[in-house]
């Protein structure tokens, strides 16, 4: 199997900044936001835009981690920080690809149960075979790929990349 790689280190950085400095740019009137990363990849890519927006912002920044069943994506979703601490919340939910969008889509209806302030969603990789009427405010780079290819992230301490098998 070849693997092509779609971004690297230096590339992932660059995307993670420039996402930040928009979320920022959306956030700015705000004292605080959520930023909720969909476990495991948008987790980590979660934590990187919020570690790039506390250094450009003196937004209040909570994390919060997201479980979901993405083959039984209307299974119940679990959340690190309680509803309590995103009700009435401005939050970016971020993953790192967005195919069909039912991932997206029933974490959207998941953090919909409490009233949002203002929600936004933001993504690495968008492939453009979306199923869902669900979109990216944000993202890092748009590919048009056949329905057969996969592409992965992966975030390593040193080494982050994107490729496509
Ligand atoms: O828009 P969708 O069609 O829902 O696809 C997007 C999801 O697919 C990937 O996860 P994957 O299923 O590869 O599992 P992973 O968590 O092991 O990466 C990716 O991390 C997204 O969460
Ligand atoms: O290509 C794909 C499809 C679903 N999920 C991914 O992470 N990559």
């Amino acid at each position: 199997m070849t693997h092509n790689i779609i971004l690297n280190n230096q590339e992932i950085q660059h995307k993670t900044k420039r996402i930040a400095y928009q979320i920022y740019e959306t956030f700015s009137n705000e004292d605080e936001i959520v930023i909720a990363g969909i476990s495991n990849s948008g987790f980590i890519f979660a934590q990187k835009i919020a570690a790039q927006l506390a250094l450009i912002s003196d937004l209040k920044i909570k994390i919060c981690e997201v479980e979901v069943n993405k083959q039984h994506p209307n299974l119940p979703i679990k959340t690190s920080l309680k509803p309590e601490e995103y009700t009435n919340a401005n939050l970016v939910l971020v993953d790192d690809v967005l195919k069909s969008g039912s991932t997206l889509i029933y974490t959207i209806k998941h953090f919909l149960d409490v009233p949002i302030k203002k929600f936004k969603t933001a993504v690495l990789i968008d492939r453009n075979h979306k199923n869902y009427p669900v979109k990216a405010d944000f993202k890092g780079l748009s590919l048009s790929t056949s329905l057969q290819e996969h592409v992965q992230v992966v975030f390593e301490e040193k080494d982050s990349y994107a490729y496509l098998s």
